[in-house]
C-alpha cells in the first residue's frame, strides 16, 4: 500500500477519504465532546446485540413459516380471514408461525395460529407507539429493520404472502431475490389472494421476463393459491423435499470424506 493510501478493515482510503488521525489518536487523544458516543461505529455494538438477541431468543424454534401481509387490513376482511385460516392450518400441521407482530393480516395469521401451535411477533420499533399483536405467544421488538429480515428468513422454511403495501412487496422481493440468487435454498414462497397477486405476475412475466432481466425458471419460483391447505401442502412438500436433499447432501459429503481418507 503507498503512503497516501489508509487501510481500515477491509477499506482502502485515498485522498480526500483518507483520515487525519488514526483510531488510536481518538481514543488516546480525544477529549471533551461525548458526540462520538451517537456516531455510526458505536452503533453496531447495538446492532450486534439485536442479533445476539434475537438468535438466542429464536434459536430453539424448530421449523416456522413466516407469514405476511397488510398491517391496514381490518378484521372481517376476506383477506383477514384467509390469513386466519392459513395461520391455523401451518400451525396444526406443526409450523410456528411469525409475523411481524402488528396490526392487519399479522395479528390474523397469530390469531389463527394461537389455538393450535407457537405463535410469533417480530416487532417493529416505529414513530408511533404501537404494541405486539394479543396473539403473539413469543415475540421481540426490533429497532433495525434490517435486523428483523435476517431473522425471518434465517427462522422460517418458507414465506406465505397474503395482500399488502410496500412493506410486503419489500419482504416478498427480498425472498425472491434470496432465493433467485441461492443465498436460501428449497425455499417455497406462496402467494395468497389470486386476484391480488395475478397482475404483479403477469408483469414479472410479460415484462421482466419479456426483457430478459430474470431467467424463464425464475416465475416459478412463487406459487399462487387461495386454498389454504393446498398453500400448506407446498410448504410440506418444500420442506420434505429440503429434508430430502440434505440427505443426499449429507451422504455425499460421507462418501467424499470417506473416499478421501
Ligand atoms: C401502518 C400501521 C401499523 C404498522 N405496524 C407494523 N407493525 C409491524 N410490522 C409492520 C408494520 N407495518 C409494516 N410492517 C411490516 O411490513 C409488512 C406490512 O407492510 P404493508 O406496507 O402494510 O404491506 C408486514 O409483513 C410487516 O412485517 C397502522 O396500523
Amino acid at each position: 500500500m503507498d503512503e497516501t493510501s489508509h487501510r481500515r478493515g477491509p477499506a482502502t482510503l485515498r485522498g480526500r477519504a483518507r483520515p487525519s488521525t488514526t483510531h488510536d489518536q481518538r481514543l488516546l487523544d480525544e477529549r471533551g465532546s461525548a458526540e462520538w458516543l451517537h456516531k455510526d461505529p458505536w452503533r453496531v455494538l447495538r446492532i450486534q446485540a439485536e442479533f445476539v438477541e434475537g438468535f438466542g431468543l429464536l434459536a430453539e424454534l424448530g421449523r416456522a413459516v413466516s407469514v405476511f401481509g397488510s398491517a391496514r387490513i381490518k378484521p372481517g376482511s376476506p383477506y383477514y380471514e384467509l390469513a386466519t385460516e392459513v395461520g391455523g392450518r401451518l400451525a396444526a400441521a406443526g409450523y410456528a408461525v411469525i409475523t411481524g407482530g402488528g396490526p392487519g393480516i399479522m395479528e390474523a395469521a397469530n390469531k389463527g395460529a394461537d389455538p393450535h401451535g407457537l405463535s410469533v411477533g417480530l416487532g417493529i420499533e416505529l414513530p408511533f407507539e404501537q404494541g405486539m399483536n394479543a396473539f403473539v405467544d413469543l415475540g421481540m421488538q426490533f429497532r433495525y429493520f434490517f435486523v428483523r429480515k435476517t431473522m425471518f428468513v434465517k427462522y422460517s422454511q418458507a414465506f406465505v404472502v397474503l395482500p399488502g403495501g410496500f412493506g410486503t412487496l419489500d419482504e416478498l422481493f427480498e425472498a425472491i431475490t434470496l432465493v433467485q440468487t441461492r443465498k436460501i435454498t428449497r425455499f417455497p414462497i406462496v402467494l395468497m389472494g389470486v386476484s391480488f397477486w395475478q397482475p404483479l405476475l403477469d408483469w414479472i412475466t410479460g415484462t421482466l421476463q419479456a426483457e430478459g432481466l430474470i431467467s424463464p425458471d425464475d416465475p416459478a419460483l412463487l406459487h399462487l393459491t387461495d386454498d389454504p391447505d393446498e398453500a400448506v401442502r407446498i410448504v410440506i412438500e418444500g420442506h420434505m423435499n429440503a429434508g430430502q436433499a440434505d440427505i443426499e447432501a449429507r451422504v455425499q459429503a460421507a462418501t467424499a470424506e470417506e473416499a478421501g481418507t
